[in-house]
C-alpha cells in the first residue's frame, strides 16, 4: 500500500461543501458555480442518483472544480472517484477499506473516513491512510437522520493526529465558529450552504467565520 503523501491536506482550512441530492446535472451545477470561489474542498455526494447519473455528475462537477483550483472528493465510491479523476474519496464505516482506495488511487488523493463519535475510529482511520477525519453530528442535521452525536470535546481531543480534522451535521455559519474554537479545521456542509436562499453568500459567510477566527488567533 502506497503511504499517503498528505502534502494536499497539510493546511487545509474553511468550508467543504457538500453537494445535494440533485438529479438535474446542469441545476446542480449552477448550484455549486457561485460555492467554488469561497469553499475549500467539494464533495460529491449523491445518496439517491444510479451509477451513470453518478459519473455523469462527477466527471461534470470536476471540470468546474479544476476551474477553481478546488479539490472534488467522490463521497462513497473510491472506484467512482478513480474513474473519473477526482481528487479522492469519502468513505464512511459500510463503504469499503480506506487500504484498497489508498492502493487504486495512490499517495496523492485525498482519503476522508467518517469517524462519527469515536477519536479510536479516528485513529485507525488514520493508521490505515485516511488524510483527514470527521466527526459528527454536531447539530441535529435536515440532510441525514444521524443516529450518533459529537461534541466538541472530541475536535479536541484529536488534535494530535496530525491530520485536519473535520466537523459535520447541522453546521450553519452562526454554528460554526464554536467549532473551529475547538479545533474543526474543516466544516463540511450540505444544507447550510445549498439550502441557503443564495448559496454563494452562504459560502462567503462560513470563509468569514474562518478569517475572524485566524485573525483571534493571530491579531
Ligand atoms: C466529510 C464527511 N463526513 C462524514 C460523511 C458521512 O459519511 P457516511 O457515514 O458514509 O454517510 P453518507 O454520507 O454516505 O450518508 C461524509 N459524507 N462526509
Ligand atoms: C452526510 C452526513 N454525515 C453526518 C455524520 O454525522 O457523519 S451528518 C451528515 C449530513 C450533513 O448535512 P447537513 O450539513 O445538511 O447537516
Ligand atoms: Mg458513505
Amino acid at each position: 500500500m502506497p503511504f499517503p503523501d498528505r502534502a494536499r491536506t497539510r493546511g487545509a482550512r474553511g468550508l467543504y461543501a457538500i453537494t445535494p441530492d440533485v438529479a438535474d446535472t446542469g441545476r446542480l451545477l449552477a448550484l455549486v458555480e457561485p460555492v467554488l470561489p469561497s469553499t475549500a474542498w467539494l464533495q460529491y455526494r449523491n445518496k439517491a442518483a444510479d451509477a451513470a447519473l453518478r459519473r455523469e455528475q462527477a466527471t461534470a462537477l470536476l471540470a468546474r472544480c479544476r476551474a477553481h483550483g478546488v479539490p472534488l472528493i467522490v463521497n462513497d465510491d473510491w472506484r467512482l472517484a478513480a474513474g473519473c479523476g477526482a481528487d479522492g474519496a469519502h468513505l464512511g464505516q459500510d463503504d469499503g477499506a480506506l487500504r484498497d482506495a489508498r492502493a487504486a488511487l495512490g499517495p496523492a488523493a485525498i482519503l476522508g473516513a467518517s469517524c462519527y463519535d469515536s477519536l479510536a475510529l479516528a485513529r485507525a482511520a488514520v493508521a490505515a491512510g485516511a488524510d483527514y477525519v470527521a466527526f459528527g453530528a454536531f447539530f441535529p442535521s435536515a440532510t441525514k437522520a444521524a443516529t450518533r452525536r459529537a461534541g466538541p470535546g472530541l475536535l479536541r481531543g484529536a488534535a494530535d493526529l496530525g491530520v485536519p480534522r473535520v466537523a459535520i451535521g447541522g453546521i450553519t455559519a452562526d454554528n460554526a465558529p464554536a467549532l473551529i474554537a475547538a479545533g474543526a479545521d474543516l466544516v463540511a456542509v450540505v444544507n447550510g450552504v445549498f439550502g441557503a436562499p443564495d448559496p454563494g453568500a452562504a459560502a462567503r459567510a462560513f470563509q468569514r467565520a474562518f478569517d475572524h477566527a485566524a485573525a483571534r488567533r493571530d491579531p
